[in-house]
């Protein structure tokens, strides 16, 4: 499977022309292949607006995102969406659910197998042939990673995937997935607020700030995986980061103090 190079230039967006600064402000980002960048920042900062228009969701103002150097204006089946909540079809079962893309695109048959492989990796094998209804969260989550694994995706988008799960089902799926999309490949965008989060599953966390939304920092992590979250490397990137998004939080602060003086 190929992966994807993405590219961010300099994009501006406005959701309306009576907003007085832009919803997201300039971006720059080349997000490498087969690499995973965590967008991390406060609520209303633009992650999910940025991470639509990766998605060919929504089109900039001004600027381009560029998927393999082709601009990208509309939706993809290559380029594939996780949300929070994983909207499964609830009459269905969990391999009719994970075949769905393969069903959809006509190619389901002849791939019966790769499908069931993707259950067994994600940990389904028992569940198979289960209403997705009788999974707990965090099993519906696993059949909508099988789902988004099965139409061999080279970009794989993820908006807070993972924030309706209690945390130890959160922990043991940011580790699977981070290790599975890595094997296979996968470039993936993790949109989150969790700075957890970012440092057990990203090689790169970019850090955004709010009103207007930009980039205002970085931080690469460079930890093999699976990571060791009591690990002193570990602990020490999470403490670097958190450190620096207060950095920026206080400067943010200070600089809206002003401008109300
Ligand atoms: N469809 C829309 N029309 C107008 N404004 C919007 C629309 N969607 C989002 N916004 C505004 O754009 C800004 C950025 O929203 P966005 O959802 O991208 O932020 P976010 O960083 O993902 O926030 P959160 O972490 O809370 O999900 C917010 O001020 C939001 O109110």
């Amino acid at each position: 499977m190929s992966a994807s190079n993405i590219w961010i230039s300099d994009l501006t967006h406005y959701y309306n022309k009576k907003q007085t600064s832009p919803t997201l402000d300039n971006i720059n980002l080349t997000i490498p292949k087969g690499q995973l960048t965590a967008l991390i920042g406060r609520s209303g900062c633009g992650k999910s607006t940025l991470l639509q228009m990766l998605a060919g969701l929504l089109i900039p103002t001004e600027g381009a995102v560029r998927i393999n150097g082709h601009t990208v204006y509309k939706p993809n089946a290559k380029w594939n969406m996780m949300f929070q909540k994983p909207s499964l079809y609830p009459w269905m079962t969990v391999r009719e659910n994970a075949a769905l893309s393969l069903v959809f695109s006509g190619t389901y048959k002849g791939n019966e197998e790769r499908v069931e492989n993707l259950l067994d990796m994600v940990g389904l094998t028992e569940h198979k042939d289960k209403n997705v209804q009788q999974l707990s969260g965090g099993q519906q989550q696993r059949v909508a990673l099988a789902r988004s694994l099965a139409a061999e995706p080279e970009v794989l988008l993820l908006d807070e995937p993972f924030s309706a799960l209690d945390a130890f089902t959160r922990a043991q799926l940011q580790t699977e997935v981070a290790q599975i999309c890595h094997d296979q490949g996968i470039t993936m965008v993790l949109v989150t607020h969790d700075i957890e989060e970012a440092v057990a599953m990203a090689d790169k966390v970019v850090i955004m700030n709010h009103n207007p939304g930009r980039i205002v920092g970085s931080l690469e992590v460079p930890v093999e995986y699976p990571r060791d979250r009591s690990a002193p490397k570990f602990i020490e990137l999470k403490e670097q980061l958190f450190a620096e998004f207060e950095k920026i939080d206080q400067a943010k602060q200070a600089e809206l103090e002003q401008k109300a003086s």
